[in-house]
């Protein structure tokens, strides 16, 4: 009997165990990826934790979710919210300039030297910088405040310039000032200046003319600039679950990605987006969020409105979620589609998938069939509950992803953004 081992570390545990001790393990051969193909007497399967054998092993994502700690308490709405944040309002205080310094040279036998005060260090700019290894908004705080130039001082001194403060943002993070877009950082390494630091105040030597040999004039730094801005990300994901609240939008997401966002059986679980990532084999990652739940007049702010249809606009596919335990499911498909044109035409237009959730229900089968009839789009049964069929899903996800790709996709610079 031919078993695959997803992971090498099932396999070491199976070696060592008493199936290597009592030869019941008869061949292992190594194939891709460091799973193990092992033939072994039927008998030796009962031994073996179900856990250690997966037939297809699509994502890494599964098997650890099998494999979950079921102590473990689940993180509350309220932290989870914590861990991905896509649009910061933040205010940036440039640091001021320094005084210049009014003082006289003076030394033995040459008691009137003549001024020599020092010009004020410039104050530090705050600029803001696209860094690919960025990933969320989260460590961006809401006041930054530049460093202050030095003031200047006797003996030509001139004040030390404040050091420039980098904010670091991720790629495809749009800076906008009263709606107003103002950058869009999309390559690594590009940076918008923010704020400019104040210029430092000139010392008495520099009012030094042949009119007036001895000033005593010296002027303050002038004060840095003072902005506030808003920071959005344009993309939150590849991909984004829509659907209808209780449609089983979290629970998809926690079967097929390392996310755990809160489930209940209650509408409006979900309050923010989470991202979770699908892996895959070959290191590709795929981030999909799981968006709250939208209802009818969505786009006239009713439910939790419109700016989770925003969050919509931002994922470059989307993954229509329907639940297969209301009477009618492909009205939900035309209500959530409706409501997103309301929002954006063309936003329904995407490259997408129907999943067709709850199939583990007694009446799922028969209203896919029907919902089948409905659509011309490929449908995928799945249930989050069980995790029945979700590697179709994974699977199709990729077909997604690597079209978008080989297209050229839609650019981040495609998505349109509101202000
Ligand atoms: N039988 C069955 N129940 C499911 C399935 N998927 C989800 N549920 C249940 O449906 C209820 C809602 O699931 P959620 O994942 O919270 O739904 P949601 O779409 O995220 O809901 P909101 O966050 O309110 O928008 C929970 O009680 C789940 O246990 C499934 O495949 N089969
Ligand atoms: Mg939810």
């Amino acid at each position: 009997m031919l078993i695959e081992f997803s992971r090498v570390k099932s396999f070491r545990r199976l070696c060592s165990g008493i199936l290597s001790r009592y030869n019941i393990i008869k061949d292992a051969r190594k194939v891709e990826s460091g799973s193990y193909i092992v033939s072994c007497s039927p008998v030796s399967v009962l031994w073996m934790r179900s856990s250690d054998v997966r037939n297809v092993t699509t994502s890494t994502t599964l098997s650890s979710k099998v494999r979950q700690n079921p102590k473990k308490r689940d993180m509350s709405e309220k932290k989870l919210t914590r861990h991905f944040v896509d649009q910061r309002r933040v205010k940036l205080v440039a640091g001021s300039g320094g005084k210049g310094s009014c003082s006289f040279h003076s030394e033995p036998r040459k008691e009137w030297g003549g001024p020599d005060g020092g010009n004020g260090g410039d104050g530090g700019s705050i600029i803001i910088k696209a860094d690919r290894f960025v990933k969320s908004l989260a460590q961006v705080v809401t006041l930054y405040k530049g460093e202050d130039g030095q003031s200047g001082g006797s003996k030509n001194c001139y004040g030390r310039n404040g050091s420039t403060t980098y904010i670091s943002v991720p790629l495809g993070t749009v800076v906008k000032e009263q709606g107003k877009t103002l950058a869009d950082l999309a390559a690594h390494g590009q940076e918008f200046l923010a704020v400019f630091g104040g210029a430092g105040g000139k010392g008495n030597r520099f009012f030094l003319s042949n009119e007036n040999r001895a000033p005593m004039t010296a002027t303050p730094g002038t004060v840095g600039q003072e902005r506030v801005l808003h920071l959005e990300l344009r993309t939150m994901a590849h991909a984004g679950l829509v659907g209808f609240p209780n449609a089983g939008k979290s629970s998809l997401l926690r079967a097929i990605s390392n996310a755990r966002p809160a489930v209940a059986a209650y509408p409006f679980t979900t309050l923010n987006p989470h991202v979770g990532i699908v892996q895959y084999r070959d290191h590709q990652q795929i981030a999909v969020a799981d968006i709250p739940g939208i209802i009818r007049g969505a786009h006239l702010n009713r439910g939790l409105g419109i700016s989770f249809l925003r969050h919509i606009e931002r994922c470059r596919f989307l993954l229509f979620v329907l639940d297969l335990s209301a009477p009618e499911p492909w009205t939900q498909l035309q209500h959530l589609r409706y409501e997103l044109d309301q929002f954006e035409p063309g936003l329904s237009k995407r490259p997408q998938a129907i999943i067709a959730n709850k199939m583990d229900l007694s009446e799922a089968q028969e209203r896919l069939e029907t919902l089948k009839s409905h659509v011309t789009q490929r449908v995928i049964p799945v249930s989050a509950l069980t995790g029945q069929n979700t590697e179709e899903l994974i699977l199709h996800l990729r077909e997604l992803y690597d079209g978008y790709l080989q297209c050229g996709g839609i650019q981040d610079k495609d998505i349109p953004i509101k202000s």
